[in-house]
């Protein structure tokens, strides 16, 4: 049933400074500011029915987004890191077949996570040591480890989480599309050693039939092609699948544009019987897509096995509905909706380049 007219459209720059403390970084995206271009969509419903969106970038994205989504045509995401995410705030619940006794599972344990927020490439090894330590002590048990830069660093930093966590947690190593095909598998062989459930990205996204060669020669090292974060439809992920590409498969609540390309990338990961370990982090990735990986659980998969969904430890205090986790594990969300929306507050504050805190750093910059 259709409710109010759209009334208003507002579309705003928001950056987060993240680069300064090094968080987010890479091998690929060295000082990433996280971002948003952020749209909200009011209606003149009597209820106050309203939409918003985000669309992630790490910086200065935000200006092609921010063009791009003025126009009223978001959905297509073709730069790198940039995730497009709009969805009706006021919908219900997902209006689809659940299976009662995994959703009273769901609400009881959650969804299981893994950490990356200890090993950004440009943290320092204390670092890094500490933030492994803690997030031990914080029940912790799956880490992931940014590699690709430089192979003697890799070593020495996966050693030194691996000393820390011990040999039994699991590790994953991500190289956000660094190497070509024959380095990605030389460089692995090198780092097989710290037993890796999987290398994430190693080459160029766009690069199927490279992923396929990879995945062919890591196989007898045990280490599995993770990769998705950057794929932005269905088609992709079709010809991934078809060419046993991936181990683990990765979708992106906002690069896949909308949330029925994600759908029908999750039923394909079921008839190739690959597990779905979504992509999550910068600005709300975490918020939206603990919606699609606790369906994917209650209506399609149906299994834990091999599965976890990312956890990046970064603003979710900007969220009017952040996300909740305990137990390392994503706590169902109980409100209605896609949990994008941000504070106000929040927004205002970071609006680039007017909100306060760039009014700041800026001004420090200039003397
Ligand atoms: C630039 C970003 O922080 C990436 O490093 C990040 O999204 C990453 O690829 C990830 O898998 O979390
Ligand atoms: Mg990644």
């Amino acid at each position: 049933m259709v409710r109010g007219r759209i009334s208003r459209l507002s579309v705003r720059d928001v950056r987060f400074p993240t680069s300064l403390g090094g968080h987010g970084s890479d091998a690929m995206h060295t000082d990433p500011d996280y971002s948003a271009a952020y749209v909200v969509i009011e209606t003149d419903a009597e209820d106050g029915l309203k939409g918003c969106g985000i669309t992630f970038t790490l910086g200065k994205g935000t200006e092609v987004d921010w063009s791009r989504e003025g126009c009223g045509a978001p959905g297509d995401s073709s730069h790198p890191k940039c995730s497009v995410g709009l969805v009706g705030q006021a919908g219900g619940k997902a209006c689809l077949e659940v299976t009662r006794g995994h959703e009273e599972q769901m609400l009881a344990q959650g969804y299981p996570a893994y950490t990356t927020s200890c090993a950004w490439l440009g943290y320092s090894d204390d670092t890094l040591k500490q933030l492994c330590t803690q997030a031990l002590k914080d029940g912790w048990t799956r880490f992931k480890v940014k590699v690709g830069a430089d192979l003697q660093d890799d070593e020495r930093r996966c050693q030194l989480i691996r000393d820390v966590i011990g040999p039994e947690k699991t590790l994953m190593m991500d190289a956000n599309q660094r190497w070509d095909v024959p380095e990605a598998v030389e460089w692995m062989s090198k780092l097989a050693k710290f037993k890796p459930l999987w290398i994430e990205e190693p080459t160029s996204p766009d690069d199927i039939l490279g992923h396929a060669t990879i995945s062919k020669a890591l196989v007898p090292l045990g280490i599995g092609v993770a990769t998705g974060e950057q794929c932005h439809n269905r088609v992709i992920f079709k010809q991934l699948l078809q060419v046993k590409a991936l181990q683990f498969l990765q979708i992106d609540s906002c690069r896949l544009g909308s949330i029925n390309e994600n759908l029908s990338v999750l039923l394909m990961a079921k008839k190739f019987e690959i597990p779905v370990c979504p992509h999550a982090g910068g600005v709300g990735l975490c918020e939206l897509v603990q919606h699609l990986i606790i369906f994917d659980y209650v209506s399609v998969s149906a299994s834990l096995k091999n599965r976890m969904c990312e956890y990046v430890d970064h603003l979710h205090e900007h969220f009017k509905y952040p996300v909740v986790i305990q137990r390392a594990s994503y706590m169902p969300p109980k409100d209605a909706g896609y949990s994008t929306e941000m504070k106000e507050e929040s927004v205002k504050k970071h609006q680039y380049p007017d909100g306060e805190v760039w009014k700041k750093l800026l001004a420090a910059q200039e003397n």
